[in-house]
């Protein structure tokens, strides 16, 4: 389980005048389910990946755990991510002409850890999110199944942190409301952090917090909000 502290953050891109993602201070406590929410370009997706490392902030202090991540190298991060993060994104990042079992342990095997208990593990995940046929090709299941194999291949490392990029935004209501109960139950399972960017407002119902961002700022923090009252 693994906390957040963010300091200073600035993130800016060349031609544009004003950071698209500014955060003076941002804590968010170990085992924590925090909803992040926000109009088109308010800097969502930018917060998503300076969080988890896929990029480095122009300026600024990532710390999961008291480990500062805007100052690994990329290979570090790289590494880093792998073994902390599980990532859960809208289009699923799964791969064809794999089964959903291959999907579940291909990044396990690129890190070469997918030893018997992690295979194992594996085909169990498939089990507790309701799927019976770990052989299936991922291109012959449904959506909502696909995103219960990414949600699998999420957990199956226990990460500290489960980070989901609008991960119900491409299911109808029913398939929504199944990943939905499980990236929770799943965070539960494996004692992670969880982070999920999304518009679903019964799924923001179910998070402990909401933080909403607007032109890269935080606009509103229920936690705050709570604190103030
Ligand atoms: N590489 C980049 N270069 C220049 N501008 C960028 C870059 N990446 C993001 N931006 C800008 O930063 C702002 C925030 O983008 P971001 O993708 O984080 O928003 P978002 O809240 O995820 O939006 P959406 O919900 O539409 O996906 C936008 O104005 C976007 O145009």
């Amino acid at each position: 389980m693994l906390s957040l502290r963010i300091d200073n953050l600035a993130m800016s891109f060349a031609g544009l005048n004003s950071p698209v993602l500014l955060v003076d201070l941002l804590t968010i406590a170990a085992g924590e389910r925090v909803a992040v929410t926000g109009g088109s370009g308010s800097g969502k997706s930018t917060f998503i990946n300076v969080i988890t490392g896929l990029e480095c902030p122009t300026s600024g202090k990532v710390f999961w755990s008291g480990e500062d991540i805007a100052r690994l190298s990329e290979t570090a991060r790289d590494r880093w991510r792998a073994e902390h993060v599980g990532l859960v994104m809208q289009d699923f990042h799964l791969f064809p002409g794999l089964s959903a079992v291959e999907n579940v342990l291909l990044p396990a095997r690129l890190a070469r850890v997918a030893d018997a208990a992690l295979i194992a593990r594996a085909h169990d995940l498939l089990a507790s999110v309701g799927l019976s046929r770990p052989d299936q090709k991922i291109e012959t299941m449904s959506r909502g199944e696909m995103q219960r194999v990414a949600i699998a291949r999420a957990v199956l490392r226990k990460p500290g942190v489960i980070v989901a990029d609008e991960p119900t935004a491409s299911l109808d209501v029913e398939a929504g409301e199944t990943v939905g109960r499980l990236l929770l139950d799943m965070a539960g399972e494996t004692g992670s952090t969880l982070i999920v960017v999304s518009h679903d407002q019964r799924l923001i119902d179910r998070l402990d917090r909401r933080i909403t961002l607007g032109a890269g700022r935080i606009v509103a923090d229920s936690l705050r909000e709570e604190v103030a009252a």
